[in-house]
Protein backbone atom coordinates (compact mmCIF):
# COMPACT_ATOMS: atom_id res chain seq x y z
CA UNK A 1 0.00 0.00 0.00
CA UNK A 2 1.11 3.25 -0.76
CA UNK A 3 -0.47 7.00 1.08
CA UNK A 4 0.84 9.93 0.22
CA UNK A 5 -0.50 13.20 2.31
CA UNK A 6 -0.57 17.24 0.85
CA UNK A 7 2.78 16.36 -0.48
CA UNK A 8 4.51 19.34 -1.83
CA UNK A 9 7.79 19.46 -3.50
CA UNK A 10 9.69 23.29 -4.32
CA UNK A 11 12.75 23.12 -6.34
CA UNK A 12 15.03 25.98 -6.72
CA UNK A 13 13.36 27.94 -3.46
CA UNK A 14 14.05 31.37 -2.82
CA UNK A 15 15.69 31.50 -6.35
CA UNK A 16 14.66 33.03 -9.44
CA UNK A 17 13.77 29.97 -10.35
CA UNK A 18 11.68 28.36 -8.50
CA UNK A 19 9.21 25.93 -9.14
CA UNK A 20 6.14 23.92 -7.61
CA UNK A 21 6.25 21.24 -9.00
CA UNK A 22 3.83 19.23 -6.67
CA UNK A 23 1.31 21.17 -4.97
CA UNK A 24 -0.48 19.56 -2.38
CA UNK A 25 -1.19 16.16 -3.84
CA UNK A 26 -2.63 13.11 -1.74
CA UNK A 27 -3.19 9.94 -2.68
CA UNK A 28 -3.83 5.88 -1.81
CA UNK A 29 -3.00 3.23 -3.30
CA UNK A 30 -4.45 -0.39 -2.16
CA UNK A 31 -2.10 -3.19 -2.20
CA UNK A 32 -2.03 -4.72 -5.50
CA UNK A 33 -3.62 -1.73 -7.31
CA UNK A 34 -2.12 -0.45 -10.24
CA UNK A 35 -2.78 3.00 -11.35
CA UNK A 36 -1.48 4.63 -14.78
CA UNK A 37 -0.32 8.41 -14.43
CA UNK A 38 -0.11 10.54 -17.77
CA UNK A 39 -0.30 14.66 -17.46
CA UNK A 40 1.67 17.01 -19.99
CA UNK A 41 5.60 18.12 -19.73
CA UNK A 42 6.23 19.42 -16.63
CA UNK A 43 2.80 18.30 -15.18
CA UNK A 44 4.76 16.71 -12.06
CA UNK A 45 4.30 12.95 -12.89
CA UNK A 46 8.47 12.05 -12.77
CA UNK A 47 8.47 13.78 -9.34
CA UNK A 48 5.68 12.25 -7.94
CA UNK A 49 7.63 9.00 -8.61
CA UNK A 50 10.85 10.97 -7.24
CA UNK A 51 8.80 11.06 -3.86
CA UNK A 52 8.16 7.87 -3.36
CA UNK A 53 11.62 6.18 -4.69
CA UNK A 54 13.43 9.12 -2.28
CA UNK A 55 15.30 10.81 -4.94
CA UNK A 56 12.91 14.19 -4.43
CA UNK A 57 11.98 14.93 -0.85
CA UNK A 58 9.06 16.80 -0.35
CA UNK A 59 9.52 20.38 1.40
CA UNK A 60 5.87 19.11 3.26
CA UNK A 61 3.60 16.07 3.66
CA UNK A 62 3.89 12.58 4.51
CA UNK A 63 5.06 8.97 2.16
CA UNK A 64 3.66 6.04 3.89
CA UNK A 65 4.85 2.71 2.67
CA UNK A 66 3.07 -0.13 3.37
CA UNK A 67 3.24 0.81 7.77
CA UNK A 68 6.81 2.16 7.18
CA UNK A 69 7.15 6.07 7.02
CA UNK A 70 9.60 6.90 4.52
CA UNK A 71 9.33 10.72 4.06
CA UNK A 72 12.53 11.61 5.14
CA UNK A 73 14.33 8.40 4.17
CA UNK A 74 16.90 8.75 0.92
CA UNK A 75 16.47 6.17 -1.70
CA UNK A 76 19.26 3.97 -0.55
CA UNK A 77 16.97 3.62 2.95
CA UNK A 78 13.57 2.47 1.23
CA UNK A 79 15.43 0.46 -2.05
CA UNK A 80 14.41 -2.88 -0.47
CA UNK A 81 10.54 -1.45 -0.49
CA UNK A 82 10.37 0.17 -4.03
CA UNK A 83 11.72 -1.10 -7.64
CA UNK A 84 11.97 1.52 -10.43
CA UNK A 85 12.00 0.88 -14.22
CA UNK A 86 13.08 4.10 -16.40
CA UNK A 87 12.45 4.91 -19.61
CA UNK A 88 16.12 4.47 -20.77
CA UNK A 89 16.82 0.48 -20.77
CA UNK A 90 20.73 1.40 -20.09
CA UNK A 91 19.44 3.45 -16.81
CA UNK A 92 18.11 0.82 -15.10
CA UNK A 93 20.91 -1.63 -14.98
CA UNK A 94 24.58 -2.02 -15.02
CA UNK A 95 25.34 -2.16 -19.28
CA UNK A 96 29.47 -4.13 -18.46
CA UNK A 97 28.04 -6.18 -15.94
CA UNK A 98 26.34 -9.53 -17.32
CA UNK A 99 22.52 -10.19 -17.39
CA UNK A 100 23.33 -12.59 -14.31
CA UNK A 101 25.18 -10.50 -12.35
CA UNK A 102 22.59 -7.72 -12.52
CA UNK A 103 19.93 -10.39 -11.55
CA UNK A 104 22.34 -10.92 -8.01
CA UNK A 105 22.50 -7.14 -7.64
CA UNK A 106 18.95 -6.16 -8.24
CA UNK A 107 18.12 -9.72 -5.65
CA UNK A 108 20.35 -8.22 -3.03
CA UNK A 109 18.56 -4.49 -2.74
CA UNK A 110 18.19 -3.01 0.83
CA UNK A 111 20.02 -5.92 2.02
CA UNK A 112 23.62 -5.92 3.64
CA UNK A 113 25.58 -9.46 2.24
CA UNK A 114 27.25 -8.83 -1.29
CA UNK A 115 27.06 -9.83 -4.63
CA UNK A 116 29.44 -13.12 -3.94
CA UNK A 117 26.45 -14.28 -1.91
CA UNK A 118 24.15 -13.84 -4.64
CA UNK A 119 25.98 -15.59 -7.03
CA UNK A 120 25.76 -19.46 -5.72
CA UNK A 121 23.90 -22.05 -7.66
CA UNK A 122 21.13 -22.13 -5.99
CA UNK A 123 20.75 -18.07 -6.94
CA UNK A 124 21.97 -18.63 -10.45
CA UNK A 125 19.04 -21.59 -11.11
CA UNK A 126 16.12 -19.00 -9.61
CA UNK A 127 18.00 -16.62 -11.78
CA UNK A 128 18.06 -18.35 -15.16
CA UNK A 129 14.18 -19.97 -13.83
CA UNK A 130 12.76 -16.48 -13.99
CA UNK A 131 14.86 -15.26 -17.26
CA UNK A 132 13.39 -18.42 -19.20
CA UNK A 133 9.71 -17.17 -18.36
CA UNK A 134 10.25 -14.02 -20.41
CA UNK A 135 10.62 -16.87 -23.68
CA UNK A 136 13.33 -14.17 -25.35
CA UNK A 137 16.27 -17.44 -25.22
CA UNK A 138 18.18 -15.50 -22.81
CA UNK A 139 18.56 -18.40 -20.29
CA UNK A 140 21.19 -18.91 -22.70
CA UNK A 141 23.07 -15.94 -22.47
CA UNK A 142 23.36 -15.36 -18.62
CA UNK A 143 27.02 -14.61 -18.84
CA UNK A 144 26.62 -11.89 -21.86
CA UNK A 145 26.91 -8.80 -20.71
CA UNK A 146 23.62 -6.07 -20.75
CA UNK A 147 24.96 -3.72 -22.99
CA UNK A 148 24.98 -6.33 -25.87
CA UNK A 149 20.77 -7.01 -25.40
CA UNK A 150 18.23 -4.91 -27.55
CA UNK A 151 16.54 -2.23 -25.50
CA UNK A 152 13.40 -4.48 -24.93
CA UNK A 153 15.06 -7.32 -23.79
CA UNK A 154 16.97 -5.16 -21.17
CA UNK A 155 13.68 -3.53 -20.15
CA UNK A 156 12.44 -7.38 -19.79
CA UNK A 157 15.17 -8.27 -18.04
CA UNK A 158 14.95 -5.21 -15.65
CA UNK A 159 11.30 -6.10 -15.01
CA UNK A 160 12.48 -9.22 -13.70
CA UNK A 161 15.16 -7.19 -11.48
CA UNK A 162 12.78 -5.44 -10.58
CA UNK A 163 10.96 -8.15 -8.63
CA UNK A 164 13.47 -10.02 -7.59
CA UNK A 165 13.92 -8.23 -3.57
CA UNK A 166 10.22 -8.29 -2.78
CA UNK A 167 9.54 -4.76 -3.27
CA UNK A 168 5.80 -4.08 -2.43
CA UNK A 169 6.11 -0.97 -4.80
CA UNK A 170 6.85 -0.79 -8.56
CA UNK A 171 7.39 2.52 -10.32
CA UNK A 172 7.42 2.06 -14.06
CA UNK A 173 8.65 5.71 -16.07
CA UNK A 174 7.47 5.94 -19.30
CA UNK A 175 9.20 2.30 -19.65
CA UNK A 176 7.84 1.75 -23.01
CA UNK A 177 8.41 5.05 -24.69
CA UNK A 178 12.03 3.77 -26.07
CA UNK A 179 10.92 0.95 -27.66
CA UNK A 180 9.20 -0.12 -30.97
CA UNK A 181 5.89 -0.39 -31.04
CA UNK A 182 5.94 -4.52 -30.95
CA UNK A 183 8.25 -4.69 -28.46
CA UNK A 184 6.51 -2.38 -26.26
CA UNK A 185 3.29 -4.25 -26.50
CA UNK A 186 5.64 -7.35 -25.52
CA UNK A 187 6.93 -5.23 -21.94
CA UNK A 188 3.45 -4.00 -21.09
CA UNK A 189 2.24 -7.56 -21.28
CA UNK A 190 4.69 -8.90 -19.66
CA UNK A 191 4.12 -5.81 -17.08
CA UNK A 192 0.63 -6.91 -16.66
CA UNK A 193 1.06 -10.42 -15.55
CA UNK A 194 4.09 -9.58 -13.10
CA UNK A 195 1.87 -6.78 -11.37
CA UNK A 196 -0.60 -9.02 -11.13
CA UNK A 197 1.05 -12.31 -10.20
CA UNK A 198 2.99 -10.38 -7.35
CA UNK A 199 0.21 -8.24 -6.04
CA UNK A 200 2.48 -5.11 -7.14
CA UNK A 201 1.21 -1.54 -5.88
CA UNK A 202 2.17 0.19 -9.25
CA UNK A 203 2.66 3.63 -10.85
CA UNK A 204 2.94 3.97 -14.26
CA UNK A 205 3.81 7.23 -16.05
CA UNK A 206 2.81 6.96 -19.37
CA UNK A 207 2.52 9.79 -22.47
CA UNK A 208 0.53 6.64 -24.63
CA UNK A 209 -3.71 7.57 -23.59
CA UNK A 210 -4.01 4.18 -24.99
CA UNK A 211 -1.78 2.42 -22.62
CA UNK A 212 -3.27 4.46 -19.95
CA UNK A 213 -6.88 3.26 -20.39
CA UNK A 214 -5.99 -0.48 -21.23
CA UNK A 215 -3.95 -1.35 -18.62
CA UNK A 216 -4.05 -0.84 -14.88
CA UNK A 217 -7.65 -0.07 -12.60
CA UNK A 218 -7.35 3.57 -12.11
CA UNK A 219 -6.14 6.58 -13.88
CA UNK A 220 -4.51 9.69 -12.35
CA UNK A 221 -3.97 12.74 -14.34
CA UNK A 222 -1.86 15.77 -12.97
CA UNK A 223 -1.40 19.10 -14.04
CA UNK A 224 0.77 21.77 -12.57
CA UNK A 225 1.68 19.47 -10.05
CA UNK A 226 -2.32 18.78 -8.71
CA UNK A 227 -4.27 16.06 -9.16
CA UNK A 228 -6.63 17.09 -12.11
CA UNK A 229 -8.36 13.65 -12.48
CA UNK A 230 -9.13 10.32 -10.94
CA UNK A 231 -10.91 7.69 -12.33
CA UNK A 232 -11.20 4.40 -11.85
CA UNK A 233 -14.78 1.31 -12.05
CA UNK A 234 -17.40 2.09 -14.54
CA UNK A 235 -16.28 5.81 -15.33
CA UNK A 236 -13.19 4.93 -16.45
CA UNK A 237 -14.17 1.78 -18.49
CA UNK A 238 -16.35 4.67 -20.44
CA UNK A 239 -13.41 6.40 -21.04
CA UNK A 240 -12.35 6.83 -24.81
CA UNK A 241 -8.74 8.40 -25.64
CA UNK A 242 -10.67 11.10 -27.26
CA UNK A 243 -11.54 11.93 -23.73
CA UNK A 244 -8.61 11.81 -22.37
CA UNK A 245 -7.26 14.15 -25.47
CA UNK A 246 -9.83 16.81 -24.98
CA UNK A 247 -8.86 17.12 -21.15
CA UNK A 248 -5.25 17.76 -22.17
CA UNK A 249 -6.51 20.73 -24.39
CA UNK A 250 -8.50 21.98 -22.05
CA UNK A 251 -5.73 21.89 -19.57
CA UNK A 252 -3.35 23.20 -21.88
CA UNK A 253 -5.64 25.75 -23.40
CA UNK A 254 -4.73 25.03 -26.47
CA UNK A 255 -4.62 22.94 -29.86
CA UNK A 256 -2.42 19.56 -29.36
CA UNK A 257 -0.42 19.68 -32.85
CA UNK A 258 0.10 16.02 -33.17
CA UNK A 259 -2.46 13.60 -30.90
CA UNK A 260 -0.45 10.81 -32.60
CA UNK A 261 2.13 11.17 -30.45
CA UNK A 262 -0.54 10.98 -27.48
CA UNK A 263 -2.51 7.90 -29.16
CA UNK A 264 0.26 5.91 -29.62
N1 LIG B 1 15.70 18.93 -10.16
C1 LIG B 1 14.93 19.93 -10.60
N2 LIG B 1 15.28 21.21 -10.44
C2 LIG B 1 14.49 22.22 -10.87
N3 LIG B 1 13.28 22.05 -11.46
C3 LIG B 1 12.88 20.79 -11.66
C4 LIG B 1 13.67 19.65 -11.25
N4 LIG B 1 13.01 18.52 -11.58
C5 LIG B 1 11.86 18.92 -12.16
N5 LIG B 1 11.78 20.27 -12.21
C6 LIG B 1 10.67 21.06 -12.76
O1 LIG B 1 9.49 20.63 -12.09
C7 LIG B 1 8.38 20.55 -13.01
C8 LIG B 1 7.83 19.13 -13.04
O2 LIG B 1 8.81 18.28 -13.65
P1 LIG B 1 8.58 16.73 -13.89
O3 LIG B 1 9.87 16.20 -14.45
O4 LIG B 1 8.07 16.09 -12.65
O5 LIG B 1 7.45 16.73 -15.00
P2 LIG B 1 6.88 15.52 -15.87
O6 LIG B 1 5.40 15.57 -15.74
O7 LIG B 1 7.56 14.26 -15.50
O8 LIG B 1 7.30 15.99 -17.34
P3 LIG B 1 7.75 15.13 -18.63
O9 LIG B 1 6.52 14.51 -19.20
O10 LIG B 1 8.30 16.19 -19.54
O11 LIG B 1 8.79 14.14 -18.21
C9 LIG B 1 8.94 21.02 -14.36
O12 LIG B 1 8.66 22.39 -14.50
C10 LIG B 1 10.44 20.80 -14.23
O13 LIG B 1 11.17 21.70 -15.04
Amino acid sequence: MISIKDINVVFGKGTPLEKRALNGVSLTLEQGSFVTVIGSNGAGKSTLLGVLAGDVLASQGNVLIGDTDVTRKKTAARAGLVARVFQDPLTGSCGSLSIEENLALAARRGKRRGLVAALGPKHRDHFRDRIRELNLGLENRMADRMDLLSGGQRQAVCLVMATLAGSQVLLLDEHTAALDPGMAEFVMRLTDKIVSERRLTTLMVTHSMRQALDYGHRTVMLHGGEIVLDVSGDSRKDLQVEDLIAMFRKMRGQTLDDDALLIG
